[in-house]
């Protein structure tokens, strides 16, 4: 499978903040994308992601010989700034909401919620409340959420923000492991999350492109 973006733009209120945004990533392949704050970065993983409308072109998954394809937010896992989980639900009950939303893509196969929660190093705790639990316990149930259902394209806004070493390690860990069965990471963070060959994106934002311009 490839991921394909095509001459992709996007607006916020009024504002174009980019165009013209291309690339292809081969299974195995990430990209990182780089740029100073509000250069666009959220923005192309939302659209990515398939939580905003691309105001032109057009991203895609594209199967075997190129005849196949799907928008890219059929195969992909978001995991944004916000933990998407319900702080009333117990961490089982969150973790099979989305197990059972996502589904697994392509035939993949996914984690139990328990092989799950071992492996992001928190097993023993998913009958709790999620809002029962540390900023740092939530985000790596959150990371857990990548694994419950199996889709080959994750697109992670800084997904080890405010965490601790160790479970920056551990991301990393399972950010590897996903490449190297195949599956296509498109990131915006500031660690190195194991991503030394990745590809990368410089994201500039549209009034710093004007102003180079005029300059
Ligand atoms: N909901 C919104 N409505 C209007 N403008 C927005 C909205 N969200 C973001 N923007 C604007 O879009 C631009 C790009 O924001 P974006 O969040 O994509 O940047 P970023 O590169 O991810 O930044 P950061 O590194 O700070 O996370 C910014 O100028 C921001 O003010």
């Amino acid at each position: 499978m490839r991921l394909i973006a095509e001459d992709l733009a996007a607006r916020r209120g009024e504002d174009l903040i980019f165009s013209g945004v291309s690339f292809t990533l081969a299974a195995g392949e990430a990209l990182v994308l780089i740029g100073r704050n509000g250069s666009g970065k959220s923005t192309l993983l939302r659209v990515v992601a398939g939580l905003l409308r691309p105001e032109a072109g057009r991203v895609e998954a594209v199967f075997g010989d190129g005849r196949e394809s799907r928008p890219a937010r059929e195969v992909s896992h978001y995991l944004g700034h916000r933990n998407a989980m319900k702080q009333e639900l117990t961490v089982v009950e969150n973790l099979t909401f989305w197990r059972d939303f996502l589904g697994d893509v392509q035939g993949g196969v996914s984690l139990s919620i328990d092989e799950a929660a071992e492996t992001v190093g928190l097993g023993g705790i998913t009958h709790l409340p999620f809002g029962y639990l540390s900023a740092g316990q939530q985000r790596r149930f959150a990371m857990a959420k990548l694994l419950v259902a199996h889709r080959p394209v994750w697109i992670l806004d800084e997904p080890t923000a405010a965490l601790d070493a160790s479970a920056d390690q551990m991301f990393a860990g399972l950010v590897h492991t996903h490449l190297s069965k195949g599956g296509i990471v498109i990131a915006a963070t500031h660690q190195p999350l194991g991503l030394n060959d990745a590809k990368t994106l410089v994201m500039k934002g549209f009034e710093y492109r004007e102003m180079e311009e005029m300059a």
